[in-house]
């Protein structure tokens, strides 16, 4: 995510776009063919911020393109506005202002329910277009008689009218368009929103505010939707009701994934191998309608072998080369250097201590339970607990399964509601709060199973979770480089070496081992430098050489900053922390060091008589 080469993919576009005319005719596209391209291609790079990047999967962008389509339409026409690149600009805000409305509808459900609002909003806004505002839309009609753009440049006037020379102003737009997504895509907004298409339960959970990220995105398409619904209009000197159908949402969907999810450039190739496709399967092969049968089934075909599209596929396939041509250069290294597993790191050196976030004038406990209680329906998960945690404590829970060991954690990180009772983080009451304010405050907590933004590397899981200190909460900066973020680098580089990742730092996630996975679940709750960091069974599946290890990086982590750690294993968990609370039927059987809790008989007898000996 840090290393770009800047401006590569931007000249290439350039380039390839200057050369389109000269080219794409010898392969039989027509220039309207290759204008309609250029539309669905703004169009989709949109709905890839929303879809390919952060995983949110609207049926109902045709809302918006028609939106933004119908307002310039009417300026142009009914209006008299003289202004072409004005009012496709107004449509454009027009659209991004009813996608901020429908965005805080849509937004408030998740995966196919967020989905199937998408598709009604979209049903909505056709029946809206053909019925009631039919007078300003010109409802099945549409409005005929959209102008071509011209400039007056003092000497001369361009007339941009149709085929190629309309083709140079939709490039034109196209260009600007990419270079806007790219910007996007690769500023710390970009990046926070690939971490929510693959967890946003932990992108929540490292201290973003996922649903303004989500309305942002969701906005920046209809934004696109919007400009490329007014180019639409212009392109054919009428903007067509179809604009606003259904239809129209499924096959910007369908060339997005023809062309590739997520690297803004599939819905221009995918709008390229549909449209090409549809005209000569309808006209060289004289199929007629039939040709909607053959395209059906050359997209299940491409959606069967090539799950990420065609670019996609090619990126995959690069990637596959190159890393194992990386892999055999670090084995060779390997073998020459016959160097140890795991690599010798200073970790003290390195250490981070725990940020001011002004609270430094507190007292006392850092962290205070009174009377937390949870219910479930009729089953008491935890019942009127009791519990304090002073700065700089070591402090280990454990209690047989069931125990309500869990549960009080997710209380304590405000990730369940309690029913009854209050939590104090250093002086501040923080029940009720969300977890992304917590977590801003300094309390974080590594999940007892993983949860890592799968599709990312190691450095990059990191990143997110860095962000969310530097930056807060939310922030816009779209148009910032990710590598401008200032300190982010640095923080980065110190969490890897503090959880013994920095030699794997770029291995996308899905490669690591078991062992390494737990260090950067440990890592992520560690990255926005916490003042108390709870662990919920870090050491869970861990082979015993790991458990020594991770032992040793937890003491080292402990440094400076308050730990709560849940563990099974209790040698490892004894050697770990300084005093143990032990849970049992969600209450608080009793309180100690490691010694007293080891000799206690109420706890041997609540480990089934004495497992513990
Ligand atoms: N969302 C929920 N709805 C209903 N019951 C729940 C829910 N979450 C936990 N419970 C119940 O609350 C009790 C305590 O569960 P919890 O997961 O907190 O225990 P634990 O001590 O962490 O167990 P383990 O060591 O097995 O992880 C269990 O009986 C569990 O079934």
């Amino acid at each position: 995510m840090l290393k770009q080469r800047p401006y590569l993919v931007e000249t290439l576009t350039a380039i390839g776009l200057i050369l389109a005319p000269f080219i794409l005719p010898h392969l039989g596209f027509a220039p309207n063919t290759v204008n309609r391209i250029l539309v669905w291609g703004l169009f989709g790079i949109g709905f890839d911020i929303l879809f390919g990047f952060t995983g949110l999967l609207s049926f109902g962008q045709s809302a918006l393109y028609g939106t933004g389509g119908f307002v310039a339409a009417y300026l142009l026409t009914i209006a008299g506005f003289p202004h072409v690149v004005t009012a496709l600009f107004i449509g454009m805000i027009a659209a991004a202002a009813v996608g901020y409305l429908v965005g805080l509808i849509a937004l408030r459900s998740t995966g196919i329910y967020f989905a199937m609002i998408t598709v009604a909003i979209a049903e909505v806004f056709f029946f809206v277009e053909f019925n009631p505002l039919s007078e300003w839309t010109g409802g099945e009609n549409g409005l005929p008689g959209v102008p071509s753009p011209s400039f007056d440049l003092g000497f001369t006037t361009l007339h941009f009218t149709s085929g190629w020379s309309l083709y140079g102003f939709l490039a034109f737009w196209y260009f600007i368009g990419i270079v806007a997504a790219l910007r996007i895509v690769r500023s710390p907004v970009g990046a926070v929103l690939r971490a929510i298409r693959d967890n946003p339960l932990r992108a929540v959970a490292v201290g973003h505010n996922v649903h303004g990220y989500k309305l942002t995105a969701f906005v920046i398409a209809a934004a696109y939707a919007g400009f490329a619904g007014g180019l639409l209009g212009v392109m054919q000197a009428f903007m067509p009701p179809d604009a606003f159908m259904f239809h129209t949402s499924a096959e910007l969907v369908m060339m997005t994934a023809i062309g590739g999810t997520g690297t803004l450039f599939g819905p221009l190739l995918g709008a390229g191998v549909w449209l090409f496709l549809q005209d000569f399967l309808q006209a060289a092969l004289g199929l007629g309608a039939a040709w909607k049968l053959v395209l059906g089934v050359i997209f299940v075909l491409l959606v069967c072998f090539l799950r990420r599209g065609i670019i996609g596929g090619i990126v995959d396939l690069y990637n596959l080369v190159t890393r194992r041509d990386a892999a055999r250069a670090a084995a060779a290294e390997a073998a020459a250097q016959s160097t140890s597993v795991t690599p010798a790191v200073n970790v003290e050196a390195l250490a981070m201590p725990p940020r001011e976030r002004g609270a430094a004038s507190f007292t006392g406990p850092i962290l205070q339970a009174s009377g937390l209680t949870k219910r479930y329906g009729g089953l008491v998960a935890n019942s009127d607990i009791n519990f304090s945690v002073n700065p700089g404590e070591r402090r280990g829970i454990i209690g047989p399964n069931g125990a309500g060991k869990s549960t009080f954690f997710k209380m304590l990180t405000c990730e369940v509601v309690p029913t009854s009772g209050t939590i104090t983080f250093e002086g501040n009451d923080i029940t009720g709060k969300t977890v992304t304010d917590v977590c801003q405050l300094g309390l974080t907590k590594s999940y007892q199973v993983n949860q890592l933004f799968s599709r990312l590397t190691v450095r990059e899981n990191l990143i997110i979770a860095v962000l969310a200190e530097l930056r807060g909460k939310f922030r816009l900066d779209m148009f910032r480089r990710i590598d401008s973020v200032s300190g982010l680098t640095d923080q980065v580089n110190r969490t890897l070496a503090m959880v013994n990742l920095t030699e794997r730092a770029d291995v996308p996630v899905s490669e690591l081992a078991y062992g390494e996975k737990r260090r950067l679940e440990i890592g992520l709750a560690l990255a926005n430098s916490p003042s108390l960091l709870l662990l919920d069974e870090p050491l869970a599946g861990m082979s015993p050489q790991e458990r020594v290890e991770t032992v040793k990086l937890l003491k080292s982590i402990a440094k400076g900053r308050t730990l709560i750690v849940i563990d099974h294993d209790m040698d490892s968990l004894f050697e770990l922390v300084e005093k143990v609370t032990v849970l049992q039927e969600g209450r608080v059987l009793v309180e100690g060091t490691p010694e007293e809790i080891k000799s206690n008989p109420k706890v041997q007898e609540a480990y089934l008589g004495g497992v513990l000996e």
